[in-house]
């Protein structure tokens, strides 16, 4: 296919753009092969992309895939960079559909390899990220603790958890910015609250200052490692009956 535009690199992908900005292609190599997928359909190359990074990537002993949600602007692409890059971008500009990043981690000796979904928080992306709900191991919901409507949402982001994604997905949520505690909005007390009668566990994190970053997700990858191996265990123990699962819910091991 002739493809004309520039190529910029942007997570683990290089994105072709029209004179307009607009993405037309996206690629990824593997070992010396570059694979191109376009047109810029973001729902069908990310879930391919995914696809094939995990199955050609080293070895590893467990594979996690975690998706971030939250209204636009709270600091999903912020906290993803932060952990997997280190840094906290300058003029981050909002995500379109979704991106992708991986990231692997070494826990108590085993290697674990975390797919981390950075989802676009604009409504007009929804049906997009929707799509992304069902295969996740995890969700951290965000918001803002310097913004009341994006606390206010977080029911509207509860039930879009409850319809789309699986009935054993382990939800943290994050209170995000607390490098701006003089423009505080939300409580620490009324999040914890909140999250408590969800059956959630609350973290407060700053993307800018790395304050809880490390901590969110590798706390998040022990508890995944541990309901794995329990799973495995009651598995080969017995079957679950139909409908069985857990509801949302966080054991932290790690701290
Ligand atoms: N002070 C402060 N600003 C932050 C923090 N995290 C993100 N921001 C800023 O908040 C703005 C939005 O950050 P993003 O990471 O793009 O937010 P997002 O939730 O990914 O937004 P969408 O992609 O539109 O859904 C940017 O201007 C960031 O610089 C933080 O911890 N502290």
């Amino acid at each position: 296919m002739e493809l004309t535009g520039t190529i910029r690199s942007s997570s683990i992908f290089n994105f072709r753009y029209s004179k307009s900005g607009q993405r037309i292609a996206a690629s990824k190599r593997f070992g010396g092969t570059s694979v191109l997928l376009a047109p810029f359909r973001p729902e069908v190359w990310t879930q391919s992309l995914g696809f094939l990074v995990s199955m050609s990537m080293e070895d590893y002993d467990h594979l996690f895939k975690i998706v971030l949600i939250g209204n636009a602007g709270v600091g999903k692409t912020c906290l993803v960079r932060r952990f997997t890059q280190g840094l906290f971008p300058p003029g981050q500009g909002a995500t379109i559909g979704v991106d992708f990043m991986i990231k692997t981690v070494e826990i108590n000796g085993e290697k674990v390899k975390l797919q981390i979904w950075d989802t676009a928080g604009q409504e007009r992306f929804r049906s997009i990220t929707q799509s992304y709900y069902r295969s996740a191991n995890a969700l951290i919901l965000t918001y803002d603790i310097t913004c009341e409507d994006s606390f206010r949402c977080l029911p509207e982001w509860l039930r879009e958890i409850e319809q789309y994604a699986n009935s054993k997905v382990v939800t943290v949520l994050v209170g995000n910015k607390i490098d701006l505690s003089e423009k505080r909005e939300i409580l620490r007390e009324r999040a914890e609250e909140f999250a408590e009668a969800q059956g959630m566990l609350y973290l407060e994190t700053s993307a800018k200052e790395s304050d809880n970053v490390e901590k969110l997700f590798l706390d998040l990858a022990c508890n995944l490692i541990q309901e794995a191996k329990q799973n495995s265990l009651v598995n080969n123990v017995t079957s679950p009956m139909p409908g069985e699962g857990k509801t949302i819910s966080y054991l932290n091991c790690c701290s």
